[in-house]
Formats: structure tokens, sequence, C-alpha cells
């Protein structure tokens, strides 16, 4: 018999650890929660390459702590908050990340997480939050941050998987949260969110895809919010803000 056996839920939370790169308290700055007082938990590590990645250091240069379940949900608990958003780098990319959920859930929070949709996991998530990767995104030689464009084909054959993007508008409460770089990512959003409909059996309205414009400064989002705006109203999506770069820019922890 396992030592631990009588330990309760702690033997799997003990035994179990995440990568993290930082946990902090802000507001939520994107999406249909967009203000609410939200406690964020970042995962290091991605299996995509954004050229555009507002959080490098857990994609491009992944830095993070090895922290165990238990330590992460302890320092959650220490902020007064109801709503817990898991993000990364890509949280899905971690197995443990169902148990951190688990975890949260049990404990009452509301769970969002933020991911590229190219994994799907069955777990606890109130609002899946899903990002999908335009041609745009891709790290070609003359955007690569890093080096010469070695992401670029595998960046491009992994950012889209239609079935796992159906199965999470399926499972789960969801947003389709696309970043805008141009206007002409909307031709493939307008065929992307076709293709989405068509495999999947839930209803996905226009008010749950979301336009939100490129920028990890506020001199960029200066450059690309009023044009996404009337994007949205143009096609009849919905226009999310980056309210936490409007607030605190690129500081961070916000
Ligand atoms: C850093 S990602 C982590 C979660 C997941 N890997 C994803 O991409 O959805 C969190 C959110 O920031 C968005 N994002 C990243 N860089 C951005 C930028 N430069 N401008 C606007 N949004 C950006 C992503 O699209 C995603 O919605
Ligand atoms: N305030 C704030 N809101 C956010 N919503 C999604 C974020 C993310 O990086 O996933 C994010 C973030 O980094 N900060
Ligand atoms: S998928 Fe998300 S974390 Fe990964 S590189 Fe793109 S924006 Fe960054
Ligand atoms: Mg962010």
């Amino acid at each position: 018999m396992p030592v631990n056996a009588d330990a309760g839920t702690d033997t799997k939370t003990e035994a179990h650890s995440l990568p993290i790169n930082e946990l902090f308290y802000s507001l939520q700055g994107e999406g249909k929660l967009a203000g609410v007082p939200t406690v964020f938990v970042r995962t290091s590590g991605c299996n995509l390459r954004c050229w555009f990645c507002d959080s490098y250091h857990t994609s491009w240069e992944p830095t993070h702590a090895q922290m165990t379940i238990t330590e992460i949900v302890k320092e959650v608990e220490s902020y007064d908050a109801n709503h817990v958003v898991v993000t990364g780098g890509e949280p899905l990319v971690h197995e443990e990340t169902n148990i951190l959920l688990d975890r949260l859930s049990d404990a009452g929070y509301h769970t969002t997480v933020e991911t590229n949709g190219t994994l799907f996991r069955d777990t606890a998530i109130d609002l899946a939050s899903i990002s999908p990767k335009l041609a745009s995104s891709t790290p070609t030689a003359e955007r690569d941050p890093k080096g010469d464009g070695e992401w670029a084909e595998r960046h491009e054959e992994r950012r889209i998987d239609i079935d796992a993007l159906a199965k999470f508008v399926d499972s789960y409460e969801t947003q389709l949260k696309f970043v805008v770089t141009d206007e002409s990512d909307l031709e493939e959003i307008e065929t992307l969110v076709s293709k989405i409909r068509d495999a999947a059996d839930a209803p996905i309205r226009d008010t749950d895809v979301l336009l939100m414009p490129e920028g990890a400064t506020r001199e960029r989002l200066d450059e690309n919010r009023e044009r996404v705006a009337e994007l949205a109203m143009e096609y009849g999506y919905r226009y999310t803000p980056r309210l936490h770069v409007d607030l605190w820019n690129d500081a961070p922890g916000t």
C-alpha cells in the first residue's frame, strides 16, 4: 500500500508540478470577461511560435520555476478573487494542467483557459478562450524574433486542427479570439469559422467570434485598434480590447 494512501487529494497534487513563468492578480484584459478581477497562472512552454508572441519567455525562450499543484493553488487562494485564468505558453501541452484545473474547480473557482486550440483536453474548463492562429502569425525569416525562420514550417503545420477546435466548441462554453494584424486576416477568419461550424454540433454565434488588435504595447495598439474595431462592425463580429495593455502597457505581472 502506498505510504500516502489516506492523504486524500493531496497525494496527487504533491506529486505533480508545472513550469510556472508568472502568477499574478490583475483584471481580465481580453474577451467576454474583460474587466473581471482575476488571478493569472502562466505556464511555460508552447507548441507554436507566433512571431508576435507577447509572452516571449514562455515560447521563444522559456523560463520558469517548477511549482507543485498544491503550491500553485495556495498562491491563487492568497488573492481575493473568484476567477482564475490558466494561460501560457500553451497550458494544454502539459498533462498536469488537468489536475490544476480540477483542483481549482473543486475549490469553487471559475476557470478560463487561454489556448491556441490545437490540443484538446477533457478537463474542468468554464470558458475555453481559444485563439486559433492565422497564417499571419507564422514566423517567416523576415519576422522571426530570434532566428531565420527555423520554426515557420512546424508552426504552419500545427497551427490549425479543425477537429480539435470543434471538440472544444462541443465540450465547453467557448470564445474564438482572433489576433488581427491586417484586413487580409478576415478572409481566413470567415473560412475558418465556417469550417468549425460545419465540424461542430454546438452553435457558434457571431458574438462568440472576437477580433483582437495585434499589439503587445500601447504604441502598437494605437496603430491597430481603430481599424480592427471597424472590421468588427463591418463583419458583425465582436471587438475585444486589450485592457491590460491600455492600462499598464507591457509591464510584467499585468
Ligand atoms: C500568450 S497567449 C497564451 C495562450 C495560448 N498560447 C494562445 O495563444 O492562445 C495569450 C493570448 O495573447 C494573445 N496574443 C499574444 N501575443 C499577442 C499580440 N502581440 N497581440 C495581441 N494578442 C496577442 C494570444 O493570441 C492569446 O489570445
Ligand atoms: N490582464 C491580462 N489579461 C489577459 N487575458 C489573457 C491574457 C493572457 O496572456 O493569456 C492576459 C494577460 O496577460 N493579462
Ligand atoms: S500560441 Fe500563444 S504562447 Fe504560443 S507563441 Fe503563439 S501567442 Fe505565444
Ligand atoms: Mg497576455
